[in-house]
């Protein structure tokens, strides 16, 4: 045996070529031919090739049929799959292809009409069905069946690889395989993309819900991780189209880990809702130790000094994202403190150089315009997942007649103790408000001065969630600050503690059997106490 058919080899012949994407057809077109392989290929394809003075066969040539119905039907034929899908090892299918005179291919090169795109740009449903590639799915599907025949080729990327393989004498059968299985990746992706599209925009299949009854999509492995939550559990990051922490540009570090992934991702989401104003975030263990806003023109690093106060033991190994670039004052602060991740949408020249002098620490660049990511949050259990809208800080609460009742904007707040907050105290509470909601449940986080000053976070009752909060604070910083819950009390308990500590304002979903309990010592402490009607709980 040959060590060229040892490693199941085939040499090309003949290629396919029917491409929507043309980058770098010109040079695999004269590779190929160069090679002394026999091109075929569909309409705008060939029409390119030929132009370049290269020899090549057009599928209606081939066919007999011309390509027609605004180019629904150019590849769709048997003389075309019967070429592609012909098994070379099995005698008989040899024999049948040379009594229809079909020659088989050795080569398919496709890639799919731009249908995501095309619904990204607004377009109208029927340019978008016009969209729908069924000739080349059908294709890539047909060669990566017959891989053991047949070499796939989707991605213009690939392409230089598929001429080295050319000339070394065909695709490898282990190639061949890798190429099918990312072929048939290619078009399950295409095609959840059209199903996703079909059963929730075309059709609305959620009966009203939001949540259409098909959702599908393809995670691609970005990379194994050194291990998972802990180092016997193995793991690795996967990714999707749409882009957010998983799709972050590391600019500098060691690998991320699987918790600075979990973590990084709970503060970027932290340090993305307080709208426009320069935000930092530090987060462990996907809790915040420490959130921050400054005034429009307030720089991050004074922001980030902030939220450091907040508890600067627990931000020891911490993940800082910020929405603001990084900039060389934040980083000689930061250079100092043991930290795992800094996520942030740009890093200003010099930044970096000098938060690489701590070699632990990793950097990420993650635009803000790819934060958002998916518009709806995805949990898996056992069998099954979960799917919600994401929370966001911009709900409004109606009644049965659509008046406003509540909200997260402190204009739909209700009073329900005290006087009026002064305007100063007011934007601490709605400070406390907007930040609660990156606090796991049951959660309180006392605020002054646009920064957290106390956090309780992820307890099993709400009584504890306040004196661990009151703890982290301090006596002195306790004294006078605002406080959120991310939940209502549903006893005075809670609440006690706070006033205990001498808080000045609270802010709390309401909504308890026993509200008016909870009024009353509020009232009976003369501490203003407004009522959102609604809740930020995070599990
Ligand atoms: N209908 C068909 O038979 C058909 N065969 C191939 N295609 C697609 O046509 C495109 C290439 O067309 P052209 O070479 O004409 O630019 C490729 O994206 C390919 O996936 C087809 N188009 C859509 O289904």
């Amino acid at each position: 045996m040959s060590p060229s058919a040892a490693d199941g080899r085939r040499p090309i012949r003949r290629a396919l070529i029917s491409v929507y994407d043309k980058t770098g057809l010109e040079a695999l077109a004269r590779g190929l031919h160069d090679a002394g392989v026999e091109l075929v290929s569909t309409g705008g394809s060939a029409a390119l090739i030929d132009g370049l003075g290269i020899p090549v066969v057009r599928v209606e040539e081939l066919t007999g049929f011309p390509e027609c119905l605004e180019g629904r039907v150019k590849t769709l034929h048997p003389r075309v799959h019967a070429g592609i899908l012909a098994d070379t090892r099995k005698p008989e299918h040899l024999s049948q292809l040379d009594d229809l005179g079909v020659a088989a291919f050795e080569l398919v090169v496709c890639n799919l009409y731009p249908f995501r795109e095309t619904v990204a740009s607004g377009a109208t449903p029927d340019e978008c069905i016009e969209q729908i590639d069924i000739g080349g799915p059908s294709m890539v599907r047909a060669a990566a069946k017959n891989h053991p025949s047949v070499a796939i080729v989707t991605s213009p990327g690939t392409y230089d690889d598929a001429l080295a393989a050319v000339a070394a004498g065909g695709f490898t059968l282990e190639q061949r395989k890798l190429l099918a299985a990312q072929a048939f990746v290619h078009t399950a992706d295409y095609d959840s993309a059209v199903a996703n599209w079909m059963g929730n925009v075309y059709v609305d299949t959620s009966e009203g819900t939001g949540f259409p009854q098909w959702s599908g999509a393809t995670f691609t492995k970005a990379e194994t991780l050194r291990y998972g939550e802990n180092p016997h559990q193995a793991a690795a990051l996967y990714r999707h189209w749409r882009g957010g922490i998983a799709s972050a540009r590391q600019l500098f570090g060691k690998a991320m880990s699987y918790n600075n992934y979990v973590d990084a991702d709970a503060a970027v989401r932290a340090a993305y809702d307080h709208g426009d104003l320069p935000t930092v975030a530090i987060i462990k263990h996907a809790n915040p130790c420490g959130i921050a806003v400054g005034a429009a023109d307030e720089s991050i690093a004074s922001v980030h000094a902030k939220a450091h106060a907040c508890d600067s033991m627990s931000a020891f190994g911490g993940v800082i994202a910020t929405n603001r670039p990084v900039t060389v004052e934040m980083a000689e602060t930061v250079k100092d403190i043991f930290t795992e991740v800094v996520v942030a949408p740009a890093f200003d020249d010099g930044a970096v150089e000098i938060l690489s002098a701590r070699k632990a620490i990793r950097l990420l660049q993650l635009p803000a315009d790819q934060v958002a990511g998916d518009p709806v949050e995805i949990r898996p259990i056992s069998g099954g997942m979960l799917m919600q809208q994401r929370d966001k800080v911009d709900a409004v609460v109606r009644d049965g007649a659509g008046e406003v009742t509540g909200g997260d904007d402190a204009a739909n707040w209700r009073l329900v103790s005290g006087e009026p907050a002064s305007a100063e105290t007011l934007t601490d509470l709605q400070f406390a408000w907007r930040a609660i909601r990156a606090v796991k449940s049951n959660a309180i986080l006392l605020a002054s001065g646009g920064a957290s000053v106390g956090v309780g976070m992820g307890q099993v009752n709400r009584v504890d969630a306040c004196h661990l909060a009151v703890s982290r604070a301090g006596a002195e910083r306790a004294q006078g600050s605002v406080a959120a819950s991310d939940a209502f009390f549903p006893f005075p308990d809670g609440l006690e503690v706070l006033l205990d500590a001498g808080v000045k304002a609270v802010v709390a979903p309401g909504g308890s059997l026993r509200d008016q309990s909870v009024i009353d010592a509020a009232q009976a402490a003369g501490v203003t106490m407004y009522f959102t009607g609604t809740r930020h709980f995070a599990h």
